[in-house]
């Protein structure tokens, strides 16, 4: 049995410096040993340094566990320090919560260490991480806690882990919701949706219940577009607005296989748009991109590459890379969900934009209302966004947007149960192959 115990220097590495905290002599006689055990409903670590806050007389307090179903705490994250009275500190911003969900999964494996070492939110924004994993990977939860705790990660302040989202998403102010089921063998796509679509709402339903007013949320897990859509509708006193589904790793891809054809280096790749679903139907947009500042087209005059080749490298990247690696891309995609969360914390920079799969309801394209639909955003940095109005379409790009609006109208319908809409009724056009999806 793995025991979780922690020694006082973890926390001055916590950023506060050893001279900033006092310790009780011999903690570990004294401080309850929390060991790993079976599966329960939660399980929290949490390191509070009382930063922000009126000078107190140094001493560390050993928090009380919980009683019922409230957050355990075990490990480092126990204990709470007061700050001496002469070194009170001013400049830390206050904590966020951040959910995670599939949290002992393949991508959040590389996306929690970005969020914990300060690569995402900002070097001075501490940060509380929430973990929620299904009732299977509740040890390798504890593993992933485990690991956080020894990585020594200043700004993390406080580690929870359970598989009950109403617990879990308490007062989150983003949620990441990243686990789903993978698309067993013979199964029909229509299943996935049906099967993933009961988590979502799942997940809905405890987000409208328990989180932030304002919480701010990333649907990955596939088919994301749609599970986005559930989430929403399930969460009906959170903003639609508030919901985004996946698409960067597309737009990063794109970006890349521009690029390439281009021979510049891809910072010089800007305004790229995926339109549409997560999903092979989707459209990246080489009629609005930019490559030096001048449009695609003038910069790559192969017009038939363009059409064919790079659409379709785009579209289906994802399977080419599990055809190579044997398993899904987890890498970039935690690099991508990192960028997309700086793209809603930072400000756009002036003449570009970023894309993201958000509710379509008084979008300025003629794009049917009610889906979730990957479209051109800008942000001002306060988490929010507005969608990009000056853009061209042609031929070419209507006609696939049609396509992709089809598809995600089709998904509509499959999940109709899920969303309040009646009787669920499944037409797909076709079985697309999601990106990434085994
Ligand atoms: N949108 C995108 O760009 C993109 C890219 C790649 C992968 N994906 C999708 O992301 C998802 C996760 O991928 P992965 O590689 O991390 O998969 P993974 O199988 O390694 O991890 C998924 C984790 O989710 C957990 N889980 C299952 N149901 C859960 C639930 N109800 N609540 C909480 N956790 C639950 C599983 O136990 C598992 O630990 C998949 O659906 C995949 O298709 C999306």
């Amino acid at each position: 049995m793995a025991v979780a115990e922690l020694s006082a220097p973890t926390c001055a590495k916590q950023g506060l410096g050893s001279s900033q905290l006092s310790y009780l002599s011999a903690r570990t006689s004294s401080f309850r040993r929390l060991s790993f055990r079976p599966p329960r409903r939660t399980h929290s670590s949490r390191i509070s340094c009382s930063v922000n806050q009126t000078a107190q007389t140094p001493v560390a307090v050993e928090t009380e566990v919980p009683k019922s179903n409230k957050p355990e705490c075990f490990g480092v994250f126990c204990l709470t320090y007061d700050l001496k009275a002469e070194e009170e500190t001013k400049s830390w911003k206050k904590l966020i919560n951040v959910a995670v969900s599939g949290a002992a999964g393949m991508i959040s494996n590389h996306l929690l260490f970005k969020l914990a070492s300060g690569q995402v939110f900002g070097h001075d924004q501490p940060i509380a991480l929430k973990l929620l994993g299904s009732e299977r990977s509740f040890q390798a939860l504890e593993g992933v806690a485990m690991e956080l705790e020894d990585s020594l990660f200043p700004l993390l302040r406080e580690v929870q882990i359970g598989i009950d989202p109403y617990e879990v998403f308490q007062d989150v102010e983003w949620a990441l919701l990243i686990g789903a089921k993978p698309r067993g063998p013979g199964m029909e796509r229509a299943g996935l949706l049906d099967i993933n679509g009961q988590i979502f709402a799942e997940q809905g339903k405890a987000l409208n219940a328990v989180a932030s007013r304002n919480v701010k949320v990333i649907v990955v897990g596939n088919p994301c577009n749609t599970n986005a859509l559930i989430c929403l509708k399930n969460a009906p006193d959170i903003p639609a607005k508030n919901f985004h589904a996946l698409t960067r790793l597309d737009e990063n891809r794109a970006k890349c296989q521009l690029a390439l054809k281009a021979g510049v280096f891809y910072d010089k790749v800007s305004n790229m748009t995926i339109w549409g679903n997560h999903s092979t139907t989707q459209v990246p947009d080489f009629l609005n991109a930019r490559i030096n500042g001048l449009p695609v087209k003038e910069v790559i005059t192969d017009h038939k590459w363009l059409e064919e080749e790079f659409t379709e490298n785009v579209q289906k990247r994802g399977g080419v890379l599990i055809k190579k690696w044997g398993r899904s891309s987890a890498a970039s995609t935690a690099v991508s969900i990192a960028d997309a969360i700086r793209s809603l914390v930072t400000p756009t920079p002036e003449g570009d934009w970023f894309s993201s799969g958000v509710y379509t309801d008084g979008n300025p394209y003629g794009i049917a209302e009610g889906i979730v639909f990957s479209m051109p955003c800008r942000s001002k940095g306060d988490g929010d966004y507005e969608l990009v109005k000056d853009v061209i379409f042609d031929d070419y790009l209507l006609k696939r947007l049609t396509k992709t609006e089809a598809e995600l109208l089709a998904e509509r319908r499959c999940v109709a149960h899920l969303i309040g809409g009646g009787v669920a009724y499944c037409d797909l056009p076709e079985d697309t192959m999601l990106p990434g999806e085994m």
